[in-house]
């Protein structure tokens, strides 16, 4: 997400990260539950969340230490967590910093079948919502919201706002850093507007099928908000 001229004071600025003057990274886990094909075969996790910022891996393969390792994030979320307890406590300080011109990416990143557009889809439709309420709130405010999506898929990036599938160049600006050329830019009417988009963006994905995951994406997929706001 990125935001441009945002004049308004930091009012989602402080929280996971998205202070102003520092970079900062913000880490969470979050752990699935066991699918039905899992339950089936009686497999059991390795990973158990002991605290909300520890997760414990059990090796319970033999020729593995015995000992179990405990690994420390910023957060950890248990499998009975919700995608809007993730949303609230990771993600939302860092997706509305875009309000207070502040610029913030969020991504997932874990093996097939481990839940990454599960989480992220909510993400999405929260962040949005928020936005839209925050948008509502501040009516002595004009606000802009520009939305693009691509699609990264044998390293070829494809504009998922047009069906059609050229393959879109990557150029280095020297002001703006790395740029997608001729990328689809849809200014949003409304919350409405951008459901729309997003199922234009599910539709053109390609999906391909794993070994773990029978709708797996097989694709890493960018949505881009810019969002502007000016006093009335
Ligand atoms: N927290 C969760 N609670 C319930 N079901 C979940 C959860 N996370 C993922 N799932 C389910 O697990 C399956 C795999 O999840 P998902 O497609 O999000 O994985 P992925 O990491 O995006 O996989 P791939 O990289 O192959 O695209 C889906 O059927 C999804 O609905």
């Amino acid at each position: 997400m990125s935001s441009v001229y945002g004049e308004e004071a930091s009012q989602y600025g402080d929280d996971h990260g998205s202070g102003a003057h520092e970079e900062k990274i913000f880490v969470a886990v979050r752990l699935r539950p066991l699918n039905e094909k899992e339950i089936t075969n009686n497999d059991v996790s390795d990973w158990e969340c002991i605290n909300n910022t520890t997760i414990l891996y059990k090796n319970t393969l033999s020729e593995r230490s015995l000992f179990p390792t405990a690994c420390v994030y910023d957060r950890v979320f248990g499998y009975e967590c919700s995608t809007r307890q993730v949303y609230e406590e990771a993600a939302k300080g860092v997706a509305l910093s875009v309000l207070s011109g502040i610029n913030s990416s969020i991504f997932a990143y874990g093996q097939t079948s481990s839940g990454k557009t599960y989480t992220m889809s909510g993400i999405t439709e929260y962040t949005l919502a928020d936005i839209y309420d925050h948008i509502a709130k501040n009516d002595e405010r004009e606000f802009t919201l520009k939305f693009s999506a691509m699609e990264i898929y044998n390293e070829i990036v494809r504009d998922l706002l047009t069906p059609d599938d050229t393959p879109l160049r990557l150029l280095d600006d020297p002001e703006r850093g790395t740029v997608v050329e001729k990328l689809t830019e849809v200014t949003l009417k409304d919350w409405n507007h951008l459901k729309e988009l997003l199922s234009v963006c599910e539709a053109q994905r390609k999906i391909g099928e794993t070994a773990l995951n029978e709708v797996s994406s097989r694709s890493h997929q960018i949505l881009r908000l810019v969002s502007a706001s000016v006093t009335r």
